[in-house]
């Protein structure tokens, strides 16, 4: 089974190019920037074709939430215009595409753990731009997953795992939001999930449940608890550490709104996919390490 996805140097790219140099009968391609460049949409058809995929993974995006809200066409062109291309491509090779969204297409303003029915209303760019994009690649064509991971996290590119522990190594607090409540998603995870859940696809040519998918971490917690979590992780690693203060919402003021309830439920991918995620303790603890281990 061949892989080709999009963006190279991403999170979710460089735990798949992983992933699957671990698993035999499983090749990954990652394509990006010259090559495939997604604000240069004639770029994108010729570029997935070269790689001969047997399943597209769209996980290149622009990811920037404060920035987007002062390049909105950019980020449409990648989040939407792009993603939509990237389907089409998928669609016209005659194969499968697995694309990855957000949490941040949701309001925050549920009382509990969103599921895939819930109606979404996205408050930022950012959101708003993969919104468009969920719709592109379901227009494309009927053989689409679309999976919504949340407050990704990895060895890899930039995230909030990383920030803390740079942080960390220059202070003795960091002050963190505390009200806004999500599940923290390791992309070594998704990874997983998606080798998983593409092998399903793959070897079924029955396989009828595309569509939208909630994937994160096991159990949730806020920014605040995420941090202390990685901190303490990374102290008894031998690792820096910062004590970390409970702030709200309107003291850390953003370019942004983010949901405060970012909660979701991924109970249909278990469902339907056999996999759930480890419980985001576990995961947290095991990225911290290899962070701290390539210092
Ligand atoms: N990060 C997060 O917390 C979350 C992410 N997601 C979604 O999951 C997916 C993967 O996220 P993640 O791996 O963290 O993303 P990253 O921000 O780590 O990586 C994004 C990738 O997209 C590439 N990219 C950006 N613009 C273009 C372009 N115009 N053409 C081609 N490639 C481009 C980047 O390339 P380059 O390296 O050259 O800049 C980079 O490789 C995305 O769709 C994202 O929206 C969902 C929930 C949470
Ligand atoms: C660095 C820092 C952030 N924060 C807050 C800001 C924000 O509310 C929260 C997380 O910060 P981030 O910059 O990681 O947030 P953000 O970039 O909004 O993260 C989001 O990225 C996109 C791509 C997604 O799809 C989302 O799922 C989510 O992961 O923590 C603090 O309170 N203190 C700090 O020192
Ligand atoms: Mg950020």
């Amino acid at each position: 089974m061949r892989l080709a996805v999009t963006g190279r140097d991403g999170q979710v790219a460089a735990s798949l190019l992983e992933a699957g140099q671990a698993r035999t009968g499983v090749e990954v391609v990652a394509i990006g920037r010259p090559e495939l460049d997604l604000a240069r949409p004639e770029t994108v058809i010729d570029a997935i074709a070269a790689a001969k995929p047997d399943i597209v993974v769209s996980a290149a995006a622009y990811t920037a939430v404060d920035q987007a809200e002062d390049e909105p066409d950019l980020a449409f062109a990648v989040n939407a215009t792009g993603a939509g291309k990237v389907a089409q491509a998928a669609a016209r090779l005659g194969v499968p595409v697995i694309h990855l969204s957000t949490d941040y297409v949701f309001d925050g303003s549920a009382p509990g753990a969103y599921v895939e029915t819930d109606a979404t209303a996205p408050l930022g760019v950012y959101g708003a731009s993969k919104l468009a994009g969920e719709q592109a690649v379901a227009a494309a064509g009927p053989r689409h997953l679309i999976l919504r991971p949340a407050w990704v996290y990895s060895p890899f590119g930039r995230n909030f795992a990383k920030t803390m522990l740079r942080v960390a190594a220059d202070r003795d607090e960091i002050s963190v939001v505390a009200d806004q409540w999500g599940n923290p998603t390791s992309a070594l995870d998704i990874a997983d999930a998606i080798l998983h859940a593409a092998t399903m696809l793959h070897e079924d040519t029955h396989f009828r449940a595309f569509g939208v998918y909630h994937l994160v971490g096991t159990g949730e917690t806020n920014w605040s608890g995420f941090a202390r979590h990685i901190l303490d992780t990374s102290l008894a690693s031998g690792g820096p550490w910062a004590d970390v203060r409970d702030i709200a919402t309107k003291d850390y003021p953003t370019k942004a709104r983010r949901p405060v309830n970012s909660r979701l439920s991924s109970a249909k991918f278990a469902a339907t996919f056999g996999w759930t995620a480890p419980e985001w303790r576990k995961s947290t603890e095991r990225i911290v390490r290899r962070i701290l281990d390539r210092r």
